[in-house]
């Protein structure tokens, strides 16, 4: 009895290794036809077996032999992508790969002519049923929607996004950088972790903006505010808490989310209050829809609700529901969120360890503002010499250096043609997941030049991205940028409808601090005793430790981001 079980095991396991080695050498085959380099891959970057067991295997991996990993295993490690860069391309002599593993077809590029036609080609789309269990939380949203519906969610969210918004963004991020820095003044002008101030600003303006609820500097939305069972949790917590445990609320059926676990309990209560506000904002703006239906321009918050108010003024079948209306709310304040506060705390950092370059802004600030007070400068005047002078060149280049989303996905619904930027056409196969890499395009050295430094010093800083910031190459005749080779908000129909949003915040909340502070490293007190008191000196090695922070403490979940301490301080300006 027990030899038939046993026998009866081996023959299925026989049976189905048999059958996947067959489906790898078929989606081999199929792969290798569009002519791309085409390489074995024995993980799909879904397999649940190798999210659940890299960490152990990977430190094994890395010893086999080059040509047995190279490159889907730094391709395979999606956590690794902003630090691996251009590396697994050079390392195989082309900017598009695709991977055959038992699994499926992953094709991987940075290569600016297939980037684009993928982003442009009606074959070639989101993944949105991978994403709709995990997004939809209330219901359908732009993300998670194709085809018709998906241009009526965007023309809705487009509409909000317009000039009398923009000029919104740009009172309410100078108001809310005035706010934080009274917020670091009275907490001693010392900031030990950077992001935690940028996510608290950068939500402080999306409220204003997308929900017309101002928060303030004075409350301190930490986790032990989150109240007790039964008590209310007021909209800053609910916020607070449902952005930070969205990973959470993303991949838990929401039963499990009552189990009596802290973190889970938390995420529901947050999510059913944020529920409730959300609800209330939307019937409060339907109380005034005729008011609403009137205006030229609306907000955010009146175009999506609106758009979600059947009514005279209304086509039935182009409306949102209840739940996408909330959905797509939600969203949006997600999307405009981790990707700016990530943005503006890179940035911050960088402009420590680069005084000369936030010199540079500060005297460009001076010449163009002059004393002007605040109040007086205007998104009309003063955003485009700003974003077109050098606060915009350090902004450009920071989200170069430091992207902070990793890649865009697109599946092949069917063939899909394309030509590579040697001219050559390839057709890619129907059912391939395709990932447009956004570090390996913006790091690509050939496109990029690096700054000249002995390999010794690279290594030194532990060969830190921050070593090749160069704001100073997107400007003058100087300019060496290929922006077909840049692409940080994707490209396409389905680009980055929050661009101008991003911009125009990022620019006045650096121009607010800098106009009257500085930002500078802190050199703690055994830095300076290590360097005999040396002033100099100190400061030199403290920088030294940050460009290797800049690498070393680079972390990505859904974003690129650094959580670590790397303390700055700021001083006013003389
Ligand atoms: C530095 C800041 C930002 C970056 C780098 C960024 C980048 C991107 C990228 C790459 C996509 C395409 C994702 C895909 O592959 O489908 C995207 C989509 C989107 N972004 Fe942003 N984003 C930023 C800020 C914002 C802001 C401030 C908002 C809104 C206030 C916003 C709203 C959206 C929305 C709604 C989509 C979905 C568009 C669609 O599917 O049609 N983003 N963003």
């Amino acid at each position: 009895m027990g030899n038939l079980v046993l026998g009866t095991v081996a023959c299925i396991f026989t049976a189905t290794v048999c059958l996947k080695l067959s489906t790898w050498r078929k989606n081999y085959k199929a792969a290798e036809k569009a002519g791309f380099r085409t390489f074995y891959s024995p993980v799909y970057y879904a397999d649940l077996w190798w999210l659940v067991l890299h960490t152990f295997l990977v430190p094994y991996l890395e010893l086999l032999p080059k040509s047995w990993k190279q490159p889907w295993l730094p391709l395979a490690q999606l956590w690794r992508i902003w630090h691996v860069g251009h590396k697994p391309f050079e390392e195989v002599g082309s900017d598009t790969i695709i991977l055959a593993a038992p699994n499926g077809k992953v094709l991987w590029t940075c290569d600016p002519s297939v980037v684009k036609q993928l982003y442009s080609s009606p074959t070639a789309q989101n993944p949105v049923k991978t994403l709709k269990p995990f997004l939809d939380v209330w219901g359908p949203i732009i993300s998670t929607v194709e085809g018709e519906e998906w241009k009526v969610h965007r023309r809705i969210i487009s509409y909000g996004l317009n000039p009398s918004t923009y000029a919104t963004v740009w009172k309410e991020a100078i108001h809310q950088t005035n706010g934080l820095i009274d917020c670091w003044i009275r907490n001693g002008s010392v900031i030990p972790v950077v992001q935690y101030w940028t996510s608290r600003i950068i939500l402080y303006i999306l409220s204003s903006v997308l929900f017309n609820r101002r928060l303030d500097w004075k409350e301190q939305p930490e986790n032990s505010r989150f109240p007790s069972r039964g008590y209310q949790v007021d909209f800053e917590t609910a916020l607070f808490t449902v952005v930070a445990r969205f990973g959470l609320i993303a991949v838990l059926p929401r039963v499990l989310l009552k189990l009596p676990i802290k973190g889970f309990r938390e995420a529901h209560d947050a999510l059913t209050a944020l529920t409730e506000y959300m609800q209330d904002m939307r019937s409060r703006t339907i109380d005034r829809i005729d008011e609403v239906a009137s205006k030229p321009t609306k907000s955010l918050l009146e175009s999506i609700v609106f758009a979600g108010t059947p009514g005279p003024h209304q086509n039935e079948a182009r409306t949102l529901s209840e739940e996408s209306v909330l959905g797509n709310l939600f969203l949006t304040l997600m999307a405009g969120h981790d990707t700016v506060a990530n943005t503006l705390a890179f940035t911050l950092l960088l402009l420590t360890i680069y005084p000369e370059y936030q010199k540079e802004i500060q005297m460009e600030l001076d010449h163009r503002l002059g004393d002007r007070p605040q109040g007086q400068c205007s998104i009309e005047r003063e955003y485009p010499i700003l974003q077109k002078g050098f606060l915009g060149a350090v902004l450009k280049e920071s989200m170069r250096v430091y992207s902070v989303i990793e890649f865009g996905i697109k599946v092949t619904v069917e063939r899909t043609v394309v030509n590579d930027s040697k001219g050559e056409q390839h057709t890619i196969p129907k059912d391939t997941t395709c990932f447009i890499n956004f570090p390996a395009a913006f790091q690509n050295h050939s496109v990029w030049p690096q700054r000249e430094i002995s390999p010794e010093r690279r290594a030194e800083l532990h060969n830190s991205h921050a070593i090749d910031f160069d704001p100073g190459r997107w400007l003058g005749d100087l300019a060496q940028v290929n922006t077909d080779s840049y692409f940080p908000f994707a490209m396409g129909s389905r680009n980055c409808p929050g661009k101008p949003f991003a911009e125009i915040e990022l620019v006045a909340i650096l121009a607010t601090l800098l106009k009257t502070y500085s930002i500078e490293l802190v050199v703690d007190e055994d830095t300076l005793r290590n360097a005999n008191g040396d002033q100099k000196l100190a400061w030199e090695n403290a920088r030294d430790e940050a460009f290797r922070k800049l690498e070393d403490n680079v972390m990505v979940n859904f974003n690129v981001h650094m959580t670590k301490e790397l303390p700055i301080r700021i001083t006013r300006r003389d």
